[in-house]
């Protein structure tokens, strides 16, 4: 495939990770370092694929001083950004890394109010964009008062340009966008049983589920389970990919490096096995790093070996 990877993040985020030595509900917590990153998922993916030195340029809607902050950051990374702009303010995502347990614990705003008049300039923009885009990454929440349909519309317009969408969304959202038949998904475990409405307790029923997708149109499945790996599903196959060993630093942006790596893959003619393989890498590398820090081309190239791969049976 050649062209540039187009990313949509309709609600970006400044990523402000806070480390403490231990998280105390109800307590005064004092913070032992801060930093903060560019966030939100389509602008993870488009700093995973920078780092792998594929086209990449970012697209969304920001606002106010942030968005400014935002766009400064992305400038810095190298990254080709176009945001159509929105009164209000672009969010502060809060993560907070607990040191004595290594987990990380999100508080994600919901971000600015768009108006009705940049959601349509945003939706026939895309038309004009899409020349040359060989993949469409839509990634994360839907700012308030967007319409829980407007993934679906967006990737119809993909659809209908010939162009592969990878979603990444939860909620509504996602139900309704996985309606316009985008060519993968990528749900973390508690995702998918939310949008199935049910508990996926073994391999077998995360495979049963993904197929429920495969049903609906969908062509590749990935599903993220934390430390415990992933899933990958099309219809001739099901890989459960499992991580090697690491000390989580902070797990934001492991998926979008997972959705990134399959962008990589997608890019690069990979099999389902060698996507399974890159996408845990990446992820995991991810988990290792740093506030909304990402993998690089290099460190996922090392550790492509150590990750362990096995068929799970698909259902008859
Ligand atoms: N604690 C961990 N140890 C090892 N790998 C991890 C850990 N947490 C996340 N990962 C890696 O990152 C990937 C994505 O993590 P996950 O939390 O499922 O994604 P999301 O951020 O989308 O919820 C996992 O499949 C795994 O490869
Ligand atoms: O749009 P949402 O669902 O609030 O998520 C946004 C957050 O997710 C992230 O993109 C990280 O996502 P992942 O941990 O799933 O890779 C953060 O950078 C951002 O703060």
């Amino acid at each position: 495939m050649n062209g540039s990877v187009l990313t949509l993040t309709m609600n970006p985020a400044i990523d402000k990770t806070v480390t403490v030595d231990q998280l105390t509900f109800g307590e005064l917590n004092r913070i032992r370092t801060v930093r903060t990153d560019a966030g939100g998922k389509g602008i993870n993916v488009a700093k995973v694929l920078k780092r792998f030195a594929v086209p990449v340029t970012a697209w969304g809607i920001r606002a106010g001083r942030e968005g400014q902050t935002l766009a400064d950051k992305l400038d810095e990374y190298g990254i080709p950004s176009f945001f159509l702009e929105s009164d209000g303010q672009t969010r502060t995502n809060l993560k907070v890394v607990d040191a004595s347990t290594k987990r990380t614990t999100e508080l994600n705003e919901p971000g600015f109010t768009p108006s009705p008049a940049v959601l349509e300039r945003f939706e026939s923009a895309l038309e004009h964009m899409l020349k040359n885009v060989p993949i469409v990454v839509l990634g994360g929440s839907l700012p308030p008062g967007v319409p829980a349909d407007y993934y679906r519309r967006l990737i119809g317009t993909a659809n209908r340009h010939g162009v592969r969408v990878i979603l990444d969304a939860d909620g509504e959202a996602l139900a309704r966008g996985i309606e316009a038949k985008p060519f993968a998904v990528k749900p973390n475990i508690h995702e998918l049983e939310a949008l199935l409405g049910e508990r996926l307790s073994t391999d077998a029923d995360i495979v049963r589920a993904a197929g429920s997708l495969l049903d609906r149109g969908v062509e590749l499945v990935l599903v993220s389970m934390g430390g415990d790996g992933s899933i990958a599903v099309d219809r001739r196959r099901a890989i459960r990919a499992t991580p090697f060993p690491i000390t989580p630093q902070s797990t934001v942006g492991a998926g979008d490096s997972m959705v990134a790596a399959m962008a990589y893959s997608f890019m690069n003619g990979l099999s389902l096995e060698e996507t399974a393989r890159w996408t845990s890498a990446a992820g995991t590398i991810t988990a290792s790093k740093s506030g909304t820090d990402v993998c690089t081309l290099d460190e996922v190239k090392r550790c492509l070996g150590l990750v362990r791969l096995s068929d799970i049976p698909l259902p008859v």
